[in-house]
């Protein structure tokens, strides 16, 4: 089974913000790139407005999308991320289910869970 992910890539000064997933969330203490599951009917434009709405309020926009990627769960689960570089058009990130953010330069990336 594969599973649509879409997920935000939110830039500041060369880092890229990643959130923790917190205790009450499945994978919780991994770190992911905000973002969730592509509902049925639904498009991955629409799905990463909403669930960064949902996640951080606030209101983004889309800049680009970028190059899809496949990613293993379990030997039955995968998914598919969907990345879009975005923009915060309005609003204060805040975490409404992360435990926890950064922003994260290039190499920092790799030294996280
Ligand atoms: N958002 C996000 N999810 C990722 C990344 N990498 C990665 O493996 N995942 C996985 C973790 C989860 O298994 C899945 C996203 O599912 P989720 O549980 O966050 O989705 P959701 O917000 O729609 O939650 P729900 O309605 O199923 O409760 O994708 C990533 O960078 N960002």
């Amino acid at each position: 089974m594969t599973i649509p992910v879409a997920c935000a890539v939110i830039l500041n000064d060369q880092k890229v913000l990643s959130v923790r997933r917190s205790k009450d969330m499945p994978l919780a203490g991994y770190w992911e790139f905000p973002g969730g599951k592509v509902e049925e009917d639904e498009s991955a434009e629409s799905c990463i407005v909403r669930e960064i709405e949902e996640e951080l309020g606030v209101r983004v926009r889309i800049l680009s999308s970028l190059p899809n990627h496949p990613h293993a769960l379990t030997s039955e689960k995968s998914i598919q991320l969907i990345p879009f570089l975005v923009r915060v058009e309005a609003g204060k990130i805040t975490l409404y289910e992360h435990d926890q953010l950064s922003w994260l330069g290039q190499s920092e990336l790799f030294e996280v869970n």
